[in-house]
C-alpha cells in the first residue's frame, strides 16, 4: 500500500529532512507518527502527496512508483488519497455542504450522486443537521469533521492526517480520533502525524517515531516516547 524505499529529502545545505527512511504501511493498517519538531514528519506526508520530490530513494504508493508518475496523472493520483490538516482549511464562503459538495464537482461527478454521497458521509461524520451552516458558525471540532467529510467523500483507501487534533480541545480531539478509528475500520488506512501524547497512549496502534529524519522506532500497539 505505502512503501518507502531509502528516501531522503534535502532542502538545502545541512542535515536532510529525511535520511534513508524505508519503512512498509499495509492496506487496513492506522499508524500514528510522531516526533519532536522538525523531526521531517510533514516532509513524509508531502513526499507521499507528490508535493515533494524526494533527493533519492522510491516512493510506492498504491503499486504506483510516484517517481515515474506522469505530470498529468498526478491530480488524479492526490484526489485518491484524503487529507486533512490541523487548520481545516474549508472554504469560508460555502456552506458545509458545499465544502463537500466541492470536491465532487471538480470531478465532475453528475449530481444525483452528489446529492446522495455528501449526506451519507455528513452523516458518518455527525453532522448531516448542520449541511447549510458556514465555517464560522461551526465549533473547531465540527470543522475539523467537514474537513474529513471531505477528504473522505470521493472514497479514498489511504486518509492522511497531519496534526488533525492540533486545533482542538481534549473532548473533541478524542471524538476526531475515534472517528478516524471508525474509518479505518471500514477499511481505509489511517496514517495519523501527532503531537498528542494522550491519544497516541491511549489508542495502542502501531507507532512509528522520526527523530532527526530517521525512523528511531516503530512498534505495534506502540506509546509515545519523545518529549
Ligand atoms: N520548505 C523548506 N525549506 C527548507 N527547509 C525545510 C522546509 N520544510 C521543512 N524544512 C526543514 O526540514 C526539517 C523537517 O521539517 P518537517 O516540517 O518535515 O518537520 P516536522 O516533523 O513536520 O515538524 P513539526 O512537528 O514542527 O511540524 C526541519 O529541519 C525543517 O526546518
Amino acid at each position: 500500500m505505502i512503501t518507502l524505499e531509502n528516501v531522503s529529502k534535502s532542502y538545502a545545505k545541512g542535515q536532510p529532512a529525511l535520511n534513508d527512511v524505508s519503512l512498509h504501511i499495509d492496506k487496513g493498517e492506522f499508524v500514528f507518527i510522531v516526533g519532536n519538531s522538525g523531526s521531517g514528519k510533514s516532509t513524509l506526508i508531502k513526499l507521499l502527496l507528490k508535493e515533494l520530490e524526494p533527493t533519492s530513494g522510491t516512493i510506492i504508493v498504491n503499486d504506483q512508483d510516484l517517481g515515474k508518475m506522469k505530470r498529468r496523472k498526478v491530480p488524479k493520483y492526490r484526489r485518491g488519497v484524503g487529507v486533512v490538516f490541523q487548520d481545516f482549511r474549508l472554504l469560508k464562503d460555502r456552506n458545509v455542504y458545499e465544502n463537500v459538495a466541492f470536491a465532487q464537482r471538480v470531478i465532475e461527478r453528475p449530481n444525483r450522486v452528489i446529492k446522495k454521497r455528501v449526506p451519507e458521509i455528513l452523516t458518518l461524520v455527525g453532522l448531516a443537521e448542520k449541511y447549510k451552516s458556514f465555517p464560522r458558525e461551526l465549533s473547531g471540532g465540527e470543522q475539523q469533521r467537514v474537513a474529513l467529510a471531505r477528504a473522505l467523500v470521493n472514497r479514498p483507501n489511504i486518509l492522511l492526517a497531519d496534526e488533525p487534533t492540533g486545533n482542538l480541545d481534549p473532548k473533541n480531539s478524542l471524538e476526531i480520533m475515534k472517528l478516524l478509528e471508525e474509518i479505518n475500520e471500514r477499511g481505509t488506512t489511517v496514517l495519523v502525524v501527532t503531537h498528542n501524547r494522550e491519544i497516541v497512549n491511549s489508542f495502542r496502534k502501531r507507532v512509528i517515531t522520526m527523530r532527526k529524519g530517521v525512523i528511531v522506532s516503530d512498534e505495534e500497539e506502540g506509546g509515545y516516547l519523545e518529549d
